[in-house]
């Protein structure tokens, strides 16, 4: 499980993130939306450790992060919005570069089951990085998620400039992960595609949580006027 006690970040005089409550099980896609500036990106940060809570604490499987040490790094992994992969290197090469980097030595067979289950045709796997689309970037980054063998996955806008059918086979991926009992985290300004993909969804505002609600509870168009009025 994924838990936010209390989380807080200040900077200077800033509250950036305040007292966040929220846990997400395995098996569940938490869709965290809110405008620019709300604590999105800022949430997602103090999960990897990358940040140091000003006061409360994020836990990974009861573990709490800490930035100074790696008990958490092993069991989660990062899709950012814009993947950062060798434009040089094909997308095995990619990914066996960085599931190496991560202490993982993957046979080539492995290499291609995961860009596979990650939705990449066979017919890329061999091609250089710099003739892929956006979308196939996106799989190749979770591919590595994959790899990485970790059961909390953590997005930052990972739709975000992905076309329709892209987009389509990025959600039905992050459903798959979830049925198998990974437990997604989210950050995202799509709303229907957060109402689609997620089992909870949360509001953020000014860096505090203002909303959150079970997906089966709440349409896409309650969800937006919701999120209207909210912001
Ligand atoms: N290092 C920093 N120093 C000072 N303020 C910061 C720092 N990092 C983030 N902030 C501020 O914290 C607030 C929350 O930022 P955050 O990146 O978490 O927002 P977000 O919801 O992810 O936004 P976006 O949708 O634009 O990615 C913003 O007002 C931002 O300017």
């Amino acid at each position: 499980m994924l838990q936010a006690i209390n989380l807080t970040k200040i900077y200077g005089k800033y509250e950036a993130l305040s007292q966040l409550n929220l846990s997400v099980d395995k098996g569940e896609i938490f869709c965290l939306l809110g405008q620019n500036g709300a604590g999105k990106t800022t949430t997602i940060n103090l999960f990897l450790g990358l940040l140091e809570p000003t006061s409360g604490e994020a836990l990974v499987n009861g573990v709490t992060v800490k930035s100074n040490d790696n008990k958490t790094t092993g069991m989660i992994a990062y899709i950012p919005e814009v993947v950062q992969l060798y434009g040089n290197l094909s997308g095995i090469e990619n990914l066996n570069f960085f599931s190496r980097l991560a202490g993982f030595k993957y046979t080539n067979t492995e290499l291609h089951h995961f860009l596979s289950k990650a939705g990449l045709q066979e017919t890329a796997h061999l091609k250089k990085l710099s003739s892929y689309s956006k979308g196939m970037r996106q799989k190749v980054g979770i591919a590595i998620a994959l790899s990485k063998n970790a059961d909390y996955i953590f997005m930052d806008e990972p739709i975000s400039g992905l076309d329709p059918k892209a987009t389509l086979e990025f959600t039905e991926i992050c459903k798959e992960l979830s049925h198998e009992g990974k437990a997604i985290f989210m950050a995202t300004h799509d709303i229907f595609n957060a109402v689609n993909v997620g089992t909870k969804i949360g509001i953020m505002k000014e860096g505090k949580l203002v909303h959150t609600s079970n997906t089966d509870t709440i349409s896409a168009t309650e969800l937006q006027a919701l999120y209207l009025k909210t912001i």
